[in-house]
């Protein structure tokens, strides 16, 4: 039907991802997916960013991806979280419009030069001399090319289970993906089963919000692409609402917990840890007498509403007995209820650091076919996936980021190197380098990188080198000004700051008083000041208030960059080298790891281990030596 460079299985938040990037980077790219409603779909919560996952949308961002731009355009409320924790893990989240958010993204994809969306199921991949090389389509359809990225999400091999009912099924009542699952079982690729949940949904019209309450958006918005600015966004347009379970809703549970799937041993999956059931955090937390909830609309064009925090298996009675014990939904009507699903993943230890197959060449993985659980995951991966699937084909390197420069070298190092027994989900405590690793940051971290790949446009590239002198500028204007000495003590008064100071002082040093802010320096900065911008303003302040943690989180990277740089061979045999413990040779076999940084990571690998592994590297280093030594005086 077709030959082309590069095919993605799945238009989910990882395919878009993938084909976009595929196919701004040069490669002639189909996106396959069973069903073009499911594009960008999110059968679960209506929101982008969080904890941890707001990050990575700033990241993807920054390196041309278009997730950030997406929930840009479409989004209904916003609200940084963690405003009174420190700026390392300040948050975005937004509410989307779900079905404006889907229809963007395909319509974003539609006006893709090279870049084609069909609706097609995937049964079979061609696999030629250990590498893929084509698909096959239900219809028996062939689409040849030269490399495959995997991003089937929660549809392969698919199970609903609501109660004691149990149906292959795909999310949202689409059709699962059970052929392909099959295929892969058989051509020996390593697969685990996973599991998630979804809450009910109810109409918003049979909602008591007088009983809630109300959570509005920040005033001021906040983009999530560094192309956009706030004013112009638009503005918050919907309210969600707060509401607690109490101890009839958890009687009730307890009661029925062994008509949940999940606790009458109906679902072998493993679940998301940090997103559990509400049957789960009732059995779990027994001592705590409420959980709180979250009612969130699904849209502008929908009267349905998402109860956040609580997903179950549990029947449908029970679903409706348990949800009107809890203040507001009283009477609220269930237009779909809540299930779990089940479904076919692959041990992402089978992977490389570029996300490419160890077991089948050119096929490169991505979302939650790789064990992950969350848009944003999916979507990160997604984006590295079509990157390094393009590269695979020019004959480049692979981009693979650093834990220090990136959540997304974060998210893809834990899944490559530790692999996971759950669905896995970022967090920022997952990395050791915080303070530098922020979502204001994102572009200063990456958009050079994305531009170097050819996925930056000239525009965001010019756009973020302005904004990087402009703040380099500042700082240094910052540093080397003095504030005027007769207005400097009434200054510290009006500000708060008892410490009164004898002597000259830089507006750089002011800045550093956790009591001021480059705000309140305008009145005693003169006309020389700048027009800087929100973001603009916030990366000068921050950088200068934490440039002493900063400094040290920059020392340790500089400490852990050596271990990185040492690289290790990709045909090394541990069975050979002496000292290495049995463990240690199977897991370093199993995982290969590309630097001895990344083989110091593995769960089963010590430090003996890795000091057994740096004499190796030395003493294979000398030895090379002596050969080309050898070589050129004989
Ligand atoms: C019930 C439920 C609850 C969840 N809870 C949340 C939540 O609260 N928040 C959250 O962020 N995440 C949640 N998730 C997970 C979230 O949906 C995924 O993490 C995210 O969508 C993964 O993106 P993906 O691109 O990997 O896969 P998906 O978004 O699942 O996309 C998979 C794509 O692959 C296509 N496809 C599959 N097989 C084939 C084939 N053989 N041939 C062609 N196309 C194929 C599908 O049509 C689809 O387009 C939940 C998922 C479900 C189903
Ligand atoms: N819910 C599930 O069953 C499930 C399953 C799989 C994956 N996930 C993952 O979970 C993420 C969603 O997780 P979540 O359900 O924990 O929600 P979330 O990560 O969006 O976190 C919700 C938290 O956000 C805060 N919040 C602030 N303002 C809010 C507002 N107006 N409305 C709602 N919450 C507000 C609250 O502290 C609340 O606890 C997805 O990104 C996905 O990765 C969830």
């Amino acid at each position: 039907m077709g030959e082309y460079d590069v095919v993605v299985v799945g238009a989910g938040h990882a395919g878009c991802e993938a084909g976009l990037a595929a196919a701004r980077i040069g490669c002639e790219t189909l996106l396959l997916s069973m069903n073009l409603e499911s594009v960008a779909m999110m059968p679960c919560n209506p929101s982008i960013g969080g904890t941890g996952k707001g990050h990575l949308v700033c990241e993807i961002d920054a390196l041309g991806g278009e997730m950030g731009l997406n929930i840009d355009k479409t989004f209904i409320q916003s609200k940084m979280l963690n405003t009174s924790k420190g700026p390392a893990v300040h948050s975005l989240r937004a509410q989307a419009d779900k079905t404006r958010y889907h229809l963007e993204m395909k319509k974003t994809i539609e006006n893709e030069e090279r870049l084609s969306l069909k609706q097609a199921e995937v049964v079979d991949l061609i696999i030629d001399d250990g590498a893929v090389c084509g698909v096959v389509t239900r219809t028996n359809s062939i689409y040849l090319c030269k490399a495959v990225i995997m991003c089937t999400g929660t549809f392969l091999a698919g199970k609903v289970f609501i109660g004691e009912s149990a149906y292959y099924s795909g999310p949202s009542g689409l059709a699962p993906s059970m052929e392909l699952a099959d295929k892969l079982h058989e051509y020996g690729l390593p697969m685990r089963r996973f599991k998630t949940g979804t809450p009910a949904r109810m109409l918003a019209s049979t909602l008591d919000y007088d009983k809630m309450k109300q959570q509005d958006g920040d005033e001021e918005i906040i983009p999530f692409s560094f192309m956009n600015e706030g004013e112009k966004l638009g503005r918050n347009q919907i309210s969600c609402w707060l509401s607690y379970t109490n101890s009839d809703t958890h009687r009730i549970i307890l009661e029925n917990i062994e008509r949940s799937a999940m606790y009458s041993g109906n679902i072998v999956g493993v679940g998301p840890r940090y997103c559990p059931s509400i049957e789960d955090k009732v059995s779990r937390f027994k001592d705590r007498d409420r959980h709180q909830l979250f009612v969130e609309p699904e849209g502008l064009d929908t009267e349905e509403m998402y109860i956040q925090g609580m997903s179950s298996s549990l029947p449908e009675d029970i679903q409706e007995e348990f949800y009107h014990t809890i203040p507001g939904l009283e009477n609220a009507e269930i237009v779909r209820p809540a299930y779990a699903i089940e479904y076919d993943c692959v041990d992402p230890t089978t992977l490389k650091p570029s996300l490419e197959s160890k077991l089948i060449d050119n096929m490169f993985c991505a979302g939650q076919f790789n064990g992950s659980s969350g848009y944003e995951e999916a979507a990160a991966q997604g984006l590295i996936a079509g990157i390094n699937a393009a590269r695979k084909i020019n004959g480049e390197n692979p981009l693979v980021l650093g834990r220090n420069e990136a959540y997304i070298g974060v998210l893809i190092d834990d899944l490559v190197t530790k692999g996971t027994m759950e669905p896995y989900r970022i967090m920022t405590s997952r990395a050791e380098f915080r303070l530098i690793l922020r979502q204001d940051n994102a572009d200063r971290r990456l958009t050079e990188i994305g531009y170097e790949y050819g996925l930056v446009s000239d525009e965001r590239y010019s756009k973020f080198i302005t904004k990087k002198k402009l703040v380099d500028g500042e700082i240094e204007r910052l540093r080397n000004k003095y504030a005027e000495f007769s207005k400097l003590n009434e200054f510290l008064a009006s500000q708060g700051s008892h410490e009164a100071t004898n002597n000259n002082i830089t507006f750089y040093d002011l800045l550093r008083r956790p009591e001021i802010s480059y705000e309140a320096l305008k009145v005693i900065d003169d006309e020389t000041r700048p027009e800087l911008n929100r973001a603009e303003r916030y990366e000068v302040e921050v950088r200068i208030k934490y440039a002493g943690y900063i400094d040290k989180q920059l020392a340790q990277v500089e400490k852990m960059k050596k271990l990185e740089n040492k690289k290790l061979p990709e045909n090394i045999n541990y069975n050979v080298i002496n000292g290495l413990r049995l463990e240690a040779r199977q897991k370093l076999s199993e995982i290969n790891p590309i630097s001895i940084g990344q083989a110091s990571r593995i769960s089963g690998v010590s430090p003996a281990d890795i000091n057994v592994l740096l004499i190796y590297l030395e003493k294979e280093r000398r030895s090379n030596e002596r050969s080309e030594r050898n070589e050129y005086e004989g």
